[in-house]
């Protein structure tokens, strides 16, 4: 049965949410599960903007259905081809032959790979500050490459508003009926999930988000429509800034993560020293993450997060312990700079965790080390200990300095 809602009078959203998924891209571990948004605006003409995941596409085809009240579909515009919005694109053109498609010069040919059908004489490009009417809706499109994919575009309803931002502004996290973000809790509840998202899926693109930030600032949105998420319809701003901010690798928060790759848990010790006197020092909210625990997801966004960044490893066969090996290439693959960090290493007989982690460290921009390594052999001694207390005063002295 459907289970559409209305956005306004014309706009109606006929997603769906998927709380099954174990994870997202098969790696993301989604434990509140995921929305796919797609939206129909009803006009004189009938215009959809994207589809959903495969997962769903029972109860969208019965959405959509119902939404078109027994009228043509006239235009499918495909934002995204990525298949968690574009995998019931196949169906949607040979159930609807007679929609025209409308997507970008980069989309055509990846709906040609991913799907057999004729789509070349029903495809309509359109091109940056192209326009579509539809009646009363007057529909322009904003090329969006790279945020996430090169085919990515936007897509604007100059007249109610909405701004169709693709996988821009989502988020994981199952929709519970409340649809719009200013019916939940976004800050305490959803929050940490939109930054886990932006951070790993979107996280590498900083400077193509900056670009569509621009343009997004020359338009007045009163509708921010993403296709995973919950929809903004108020205080938007907010929102916009926190993209501000993790587009521009600008840390949220002014305190400290630390990342502990403790196998016997001497390591571990040495980071239970520090954040304690770190919080004796008055530094708040300091966390630290077992890299062999916490998905790898979690530590990437809290390091986007977080001014002041903490690698504390075991050496392991002559190299770093591999599960912050793992955390150290991911926080690389996502392009993440501009962190003040600090190295800690342990080993019985050849300590080489701190120079492989530098190395890592070198690899990105603007990571800049408050202190010189501090070097464990087998467990924390005196020397140590004080080593910890002079880099907590580092540290709590750097963030009262920037706060
Ligand atoms: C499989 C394995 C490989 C190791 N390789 C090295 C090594 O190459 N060099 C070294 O100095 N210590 C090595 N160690 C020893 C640990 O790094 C060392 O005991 C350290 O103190 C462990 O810290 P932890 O108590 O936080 O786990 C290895 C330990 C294990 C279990």
């Amino acid at each position: 049965m459907y289970c559409t809602k209305k956005i306004t009078s014309d706009l109606i959203w006929l997603g769906g949410s998927d709380r099954r998924l174990a994870l997202f891209e098969n790696v993301y571990p989604i434990p509140r599960g995921v929305s796919y948004n797609a939206y129909l605006i009803q006009d004189e003409k009938t215009a959809l903007l994207d589809t959903v995941d495969q997962a769903i596409a029972e109860r969208f085809f019965e959405n959509l259905e119902h939404a078109l009240q027994g009228k043509p579909l006239n235009y499918v515009i495909v934002n995204h081809m990525e298949p968690d919005h574009a995998a019931t694109l196949g169906t949607v053109l040979s159930r609807y032959p007679e929609a025209t498609v409308i997507g970008n010069a980069k989309t055509l040919p990846m709906i040609k790979q991913f799907f057999p059908m004729e789509v070349e004489g029903r495809f309509q490009a359109v091109k940056e500050g192209d326009t579509l009417s539809l009646g009363r809706h007057e529909l322009t499109f904003v090329m969006a490459p790279l945020v996430h994919w090169p085919e990515v575009m936007m897509t604007y309803d100059t007249t109610e508003k909405a701004l169709f931002s693709a996988d821009a502004f989502g988020t994981f996290g199952a929709m519970d009926g409340n649809i719009f973000a200013d019916e939940v809790n976004f800050e305490q509840e959803w929050l940490d999930d939109a930054r886990r998202y932006y951070t790993n899926i979107v996280g590498k693109y900083g400077t193509p988000v900056q670009n569509v930030l621009k343009k997004a600032a020359g338009l007045d949105i009163q509708y921010l429509c993403p296709l995973h998420g919950p929809i903004w319809r108020e205080n938007i701003g907010w929102f916009l800034e926190k993209y501000k901010r993790w587009s521009t690798y600008t840390p949220e928060a002014w305190t400290a993560a630390i990342f502990c790759g403790s196998i016997y848990g001497h390591t571990e010790n040495a980071c239970e020293i520090l954040t304690s006197r770190l919080a004796e020092k008055g530094v708040r909210h300091v966390r630290i993450f077992d890299v062999s625990h916490t998905d790898v997801s979690e530590q990437v966004s809290a390091a986007f997060q977080c001014s002041h960044l903490v690698f504390a490893s075991a050496t392991y066969n002559g190299g770093i312990y591999t599960p912050m090996e793992t955390l150290l290439l991911e926080l690389k693959a996502h392009a993440l700079q501009n962190r003040t960090v600090a190295l800690i290493e342990n080993g019985s007989w050849g300590p080489a965790a701190a120079r492989l982690m530098a190395k890592h460290l070198e690899e990105m921009k603007g990571m800049e080390q408050i202190a010189p390594p501090i070097t464990i052999r087998s467990a924390v001694k005196e020397e140590q200990y004080r080593k910890l207390e002079d880099l907590a005063d580092l540290i709590a002295a750097d963030i009262a300095a920037e706060e």
